[in-house]
């Protein structure tokens, strides 16, 4: 019987390269013919939990002729460091890795970021090729080119857009993952939900519990779904100029509450409370309706999201807002929803509707 592989375009629009996103099962036999017959050393990056398939990848990259070599880096965010990244230049300097070698990168989002970040980076720009492992890596931070690390200012500050060859999403990575780990990923996919795509959130709606599982009947459907509102966005918007920044919903408090937690939050979790304090900030400034507000708390609740942080902490939180990238000069920029699947900046909002917001979220 023959196996289904959705391709997902992304890109080829206003001179930027396309490259596919394949989602399916068995999809490693792929990579060789992603990498090309132009590189002649591979460089597999890989977290620690990972080591046996980083392995196995340069083991088949090695059988089919590649000088291949595999670098492990920590696990999730502590991966997303300038001693992480150079830790990776010092690897490929050593290999003598040239600009036509190619760098895969195979795990979560914090490993995709980083990977896509050095590919950025050596020489100033190398080929690379994603295979995301998490949920939240297959539907969002492998797709679309953003890569980076964060300093101790704050989440993601230093990056480049650099998008991947191809992005290989083999949903049997997924049986290995965490409940936990697969949870955090929904927080993107419920996002894609409201900005673009609400049957996301009748799929999950229908039932909650099975969501929270690869073996659930949406998953493959909730994961291409996501991709797609995800391509369909960064090829209109490579860099943010505009249209982008609605991925952005519920990252502006989301990633202040990572940095806060010293990034022992996973990335969608935070996210989730920031998306249920975006909706509040939609409601009280007038732009949503209470149903859709509610809605976020309900959706968010049922797959076992949080939806609240520490209320002590909002001075900190506003401090670390400023620094985010959608900030300009003075003024704080928020995405929000003029209602379902409208998303919409709000420009330096009331300092008091900030903190009546706030007031739903702190506990
Ligand atoms: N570039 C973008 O557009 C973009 C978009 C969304 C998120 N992100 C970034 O992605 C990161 C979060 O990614 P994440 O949620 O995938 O977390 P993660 O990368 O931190 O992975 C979570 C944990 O799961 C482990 N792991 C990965 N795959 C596994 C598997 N199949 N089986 C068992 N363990 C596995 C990892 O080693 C890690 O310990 C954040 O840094 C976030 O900023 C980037
Ligand atoms: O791709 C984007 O653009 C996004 O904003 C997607 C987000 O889910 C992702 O977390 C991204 O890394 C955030 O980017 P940042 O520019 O706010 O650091
Ligand atoms: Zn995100």
């Amino acid at each position: 019987m023959s196996e289904t592989v959705t391709r997902i375009q992304v890109g080829g629009t206003a001179g930027t390269e396309p490259y596919e996103v394949l989602v399916g099962h068995r999809l490693l036999g792929e990579l060789p013919g992603l990498v090309g017959p132009r590189a002649k050393r591979v460089a597999v990056v890989h977290p620690e939990a990972l080591a046996e398939t980083g392995d196995a990848l340069r083991a088949d990259l090695a059988e089919q002729g590649y000088e291949a070599i595999a670098i492990q880096v920590p696990n999730a965010e502590e991966a997303k460091t300038a001693e992480v990244a150079a830790y990776c230049w010092k690897a490929l300097g050593q290999s003598g890795f040239t600009r036509t070698d190619v760098i895969v990168g195979v795990g979560g989002g914090a490993t995709t970021d980083l990977a896509g970040f050095v590919a950025a980076s050596w020489l100033r720009g190398v080929r690379w090729i994603a295979v995301p492992t998490t949920v939240l890596a297959m539907v969002d931070a492998a797709v679309g080119g953003k890569t980076g690390i964060n300093t101790a200012e704050g989440k993601n500050l230093v990056g480049a857009f650099h998008p991947p060859a191809g992005v290989l999403c083999d949903l049997g990575a997924l049986e290995t993952l965490p409940v936990h780990d697969y949870v955090s990923g929904l927080a993107e996919i419920i996002k894609a939900g409201f900005i673009a795509d609400p049957v996301i959130l009748d799929l999950i709606e229908s039932d909650p519990e099975a969501a929270r599982t690869p073996a659930g009947p949406h998953t493959a459907e909730l994961i291409e779904r996501s991709i797609r509102v995800k391509a369909e966005v960064v090829s209109a918007d490579l860099k943010e100029s505009g249209l982008r920044e609605i991925l952005n919903y519920g990252h502006t408090l989301g990633h202040a509450i990572e940095k806060n937690e010293r990034y022992q939050w996973r990335h969608g979790a935070a996210v989730a409370v920031g998306m249920h304090f975006a909706a509040e900030l939609g409601r009280l400034a007038g732009r949503l309706d209470e149903a859709t507000a509610d809605r976020h708390r309900s959706v968010l609740e049922s797959v076992g999201l949080p939806l609240h942080y520490r209320h002590d902490q909002w001075p900190k939180l506003l401090e670390t807002m400023r620094v985010d990238k959608k900030s300009r000069g003075d003024l704080l920029r928020f995405i929000v929803l003029d209602g379902l699947a409208k998303p919409t900046v709000l420009e330096g909002p009331d300092p008091a509707v900030l903190l009546a917001a706030y007031g739903e979220v702190g506990q």
